[in-house]
């Protein structure tokens, strides 16, 4: 039987302690799943995705996934997204890329596999720096999934650094072709997720060489393996760079190019050219070659919002069923969720993913705006958004990291099993602090916009500041916190700022001192990391606040201004100690600070597992699969826990025989002898 309370569904079947948590709550879920995703109908259209998906049992994991072996795990995730493929038109709008992505995450999960770059990294490429003629090539067949492409970019000896990428692609003049080469071992392509095994088709960057002159990074199309018999072409080597983190379910590859020969008209040159008589055609923009990476990151903030919510899914139902320990009544322990110290461990991490999830829908659709002003030859919005996403994803992908770990230990023992599903989600976010730019280098970005952005400031210049720097410009006039949010982004910008300003002065003094501009700046670069990640934390707040203001639902409203207080206290105290320095904040309001915080805590206390169930990830998204295993993990909707651990645990390939190999071969030898 099933009743509504508030449109949240409550089941007889479920474990009693997680449906006493659903009717504490003061607002409705799937209200607070519009404002997440931005409609009504965006979240509904997720809810009936994951409703037709759970109906198709062959797009279910056929075996629990920590079970299966490398290759099992390869040839499952293929398995599972060439039978998505057939079921897509049907269950999506193929044009919409988060329906995409929303499908692509339930039936895989966060193993990888060998299509998930080809939509993410080989097509948007493609479409971006591609010609109308070059769509008219590849594009269609792209998107019927007729050829697979990867991005190769990274090599083994150089990632961060692309200006330094090795592999050449020289113009020959005679032929009218470019001449892909991998000189040396280092300048293998290494890392491309699905380059290893899976792609017949490659967008490669390579530096483009004209009569000698080294013209930098370049985009080409190149096929790297045979339709037909998929083997590799001849003058490529290509394969698998090994098992990692996580992504196992992908195979990211190495590649190498032996003098292979690719036509003319397969660098993608709709914004740059090499024509027939070797004449270089510049693009609008030096870095315009970069455009694709700045869309991924305006993308990550939302993903990595995502990534840590369900991660919090899994600790926050689990904490409410986990009962451990006493409070006041001795005749029932109580629920781990109860106590203090859990509350601060994961109700923050449930703001920041709330904040990182609004962050992201600004940032998409400031990307958006700025490929449609590239599409009509306007490139001055690129700079701003480089340097922002620079930021946005450094700063994400680090307290996503922090989150889910915090997740992971919220759930004691049982969060260290695979059942609990945590360390493979961490595995994948925690990759996304490395991946489309290492964090500190794309810090490094970000400072060197603040830092010229200081510089105007200091040049009696306010009036050149961007909107997102104007506050570089800002008096200091000290503020009172008890009037609210408005007062926490003055002391953050404050904070901000300051950090901005010692950085660039420290920088200035040491080119004074004579060190070098590029020594000097290495010197100051902690200093510089500091200010870039202030500088972002200022911004992902005034985007919570936004998205707060813009409410209209009062239940969620209030919800949600909780949220964002206990954020606001939380990350101001985090970063309280720069205004301390300088007495710009008052011990009482530290004091107020943290007491603000606790206070925060105990009003979502009765809202905590309701601000995750909005998020409605599925069971089979968090891997605990209706159909085929009914067993499995910690962060399952019913909250039936225990019963299900055992049943994965007797699952284990390890429990299918008595007496393993490794008893009759090893340790029964050892024994006997120690008789002896
Ligand atoms: C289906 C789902 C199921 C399960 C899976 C779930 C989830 C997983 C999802 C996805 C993850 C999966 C796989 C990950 C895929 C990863 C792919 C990659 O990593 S691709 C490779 C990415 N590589 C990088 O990001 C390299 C980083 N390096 C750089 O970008 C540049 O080298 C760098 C910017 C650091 C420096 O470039 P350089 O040319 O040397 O410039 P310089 O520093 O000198 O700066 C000069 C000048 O240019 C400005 N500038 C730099 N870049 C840009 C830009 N992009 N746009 C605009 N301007 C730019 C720079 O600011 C400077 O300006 P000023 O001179 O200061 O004015
Ligand atoms: C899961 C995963 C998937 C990937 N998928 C792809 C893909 O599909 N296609 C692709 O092309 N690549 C891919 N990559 C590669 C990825 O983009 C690079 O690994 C990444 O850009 C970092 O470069 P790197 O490995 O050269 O690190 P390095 O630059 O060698 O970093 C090592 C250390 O040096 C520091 N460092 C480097 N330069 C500087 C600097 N200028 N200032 C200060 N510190 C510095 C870094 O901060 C870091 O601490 C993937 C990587 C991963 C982990």
């Amino acid at each position: 039987m099933t009743m509504v309370f508030l449109n949240k569904e409550i089941r007889d079947g479920d474990n009693p302690d997680l449906t006493e948590e659903r009717k504490t709550a003061t607002f409705d879920t799937n209200k607070m799943a519009e404002v997440i995703y931005g409609s009504e109908k965006l979240a509904r259209r997720r809810r009936e995705i994951s409703q037709a998906v759970s109906l198709i049992p062959e797009l279910a994991d056929s075996k629990p996934l920590p079970f299966l072996s490398r290759n099992e795990k390869i040839l499952e995730s293929t398995r599972k997204v060439t039978a998505l493929n057939e079921h897509l038109p049907r269950l999506i709008n193929m044009n919409d890329e988060d329906e995409a992505w929303h499908i692509h995450s339930e039936v895989i999960g966060f193993e990888g596999n060998p299509l998930a770059l080809h939509h993410s990294l080989f097509i948007p490429p493609l479409v971006i720096q591609g010609s109308d003629e070059q769509h008219e090539k590849w594009l269609g067949r792209a998107k019927r999934r007729e050829i697979i492409g990867c991005y190769a970019q990274t090599e083994l000896g150089h990632g961060s650094n692309i200006r330094k990428l090795e592999t050449t692609a020289t113009y020959s003049l005679s032929t009218q072709e470019f001449i892909l080469h991998t000189p040396t071992i280092n300048a293998l392509k290494w890392w491309p997720g699905a380059l290893g095994k899976s792609s017949n088709h490659a967008v490669v960057v390579a530096s483009l060489i004209i009569k000698e002159q080294n013209y930098g990074p370049h985009l080409f199309m190149v096929q790297i393996r045979d339709e037909q018999s998929h083997e590799p072409l001849p003058g490529i080597a290509v394969g698998d760079i090994g098992p990692k983190m996580a992504f196992n379910g992908a195979d990211n590859g190495f590649l190498g190019f032996n003098n292979f020969r690719i036509p003319r008209g397969n660098l993608l040159n709709r914004h740059c050219n090499v024509e027939v008589d070797g004449t270089y055609v510049r693009p609008p923009h030096d870095k315009m070659n970069y455009a694709g990476m700045i869309r991924v990151r305006s993308r990550m903030a939302a993903e990595q919002g995502t990534f840590m919510a369900q991660a919090l899914t899994i600790a926050v139902r689990y904490s409410a069923v986990r009962r451990q320990g006493f409070l006041e009544n001795k005749s029932q322990e109580v629920k781990v969720l109860d106590y203090q110290t859990q509350q601060h461990r994961l109700f923050p991490a449930i703001a920041r993913s709330y904040a990182f999830i609004f962050c992201g829908f600004e940032t998409i659709q400031k990307y958006e705006t700025l490929q449609n002003e590239m599409n009509s030859g306007n490139v001055s919005l690129m700079a701003d958004l480089h340097a922002l996403t620079s930021g946005i994803k450094s700063v994400v992908t680090y307290q996503t990291g922090e989150g889910i770990e915090q997740a992971r230990m919220a759930c004691g023992g049982h969060g260290y099993s695979m059942a609990s599903y945590i360390s493979e989600i961490y595995g994948c976010a925690i990759g996304g602090c490395t991946y489309e730019g290492e964090n500190m280098v794309m810090l490094l970005q970000l400072a060197r916009y603040l830092v010229k952005s200081v510089e105007l400031a200091m040049r009696g210049k306010p009036g050149d500041l961007g909107p997102m720097v104007a506050y570089l410009a800002y008096p200091d006039i000290k503020v009172d916190l008890v009037t609210g949010p408005e007062a926490y982004v003055k002391m953050f910008q404050h904070i901000s700022k300051r950090q901005s300003i010692k950085a660039t002065e420290k920088f200035h003094r040491k080119m004074e001192s004579g060190v070098s501009r590029d020594e000097a700046w290495n010197q100051c670069a902690v200093e510089l990391t500091r200010a870039s990640r202030l500088h972002t934390r200022l911004y992902i707040i005034e985007t919570f606040i936004r998205r707060v203001d813009s409410i209209e639902d009062l239940s969620i409203k209030m919800v949600l201004t909780d949220l964002m207080n206990l954020h606001l206290n939380y990350e101001l105290l985090d970063v309280a100690s720069y205004a301390l320095e300088d007495g710009f904040m008052s011990s009482t309001q530290m004091g107020f600070i943290k007491n603000q915080l606790y206070s925060s805590l105990e009003k979502i206390r009765p809202n905590a597992v309701s601000l995750v169930d909005s998020f409605q990830f599925s069971d089979l998204q968090l891997r605990s699969n209706l159909l085929n295993f009914l067993f499995q993990v910690l962060g399952r909707r019913d909250g039936h826990v225990y019963q299900n651990l055992f049943e994965w645990a007797k699952s284990s390939p390890l429990n299918q025989t008595e007496v393993l190999p490794s008893v009759t071969q090893y340790l029964k030898p050892m024994m006997e002898k120690a008789k002896l």
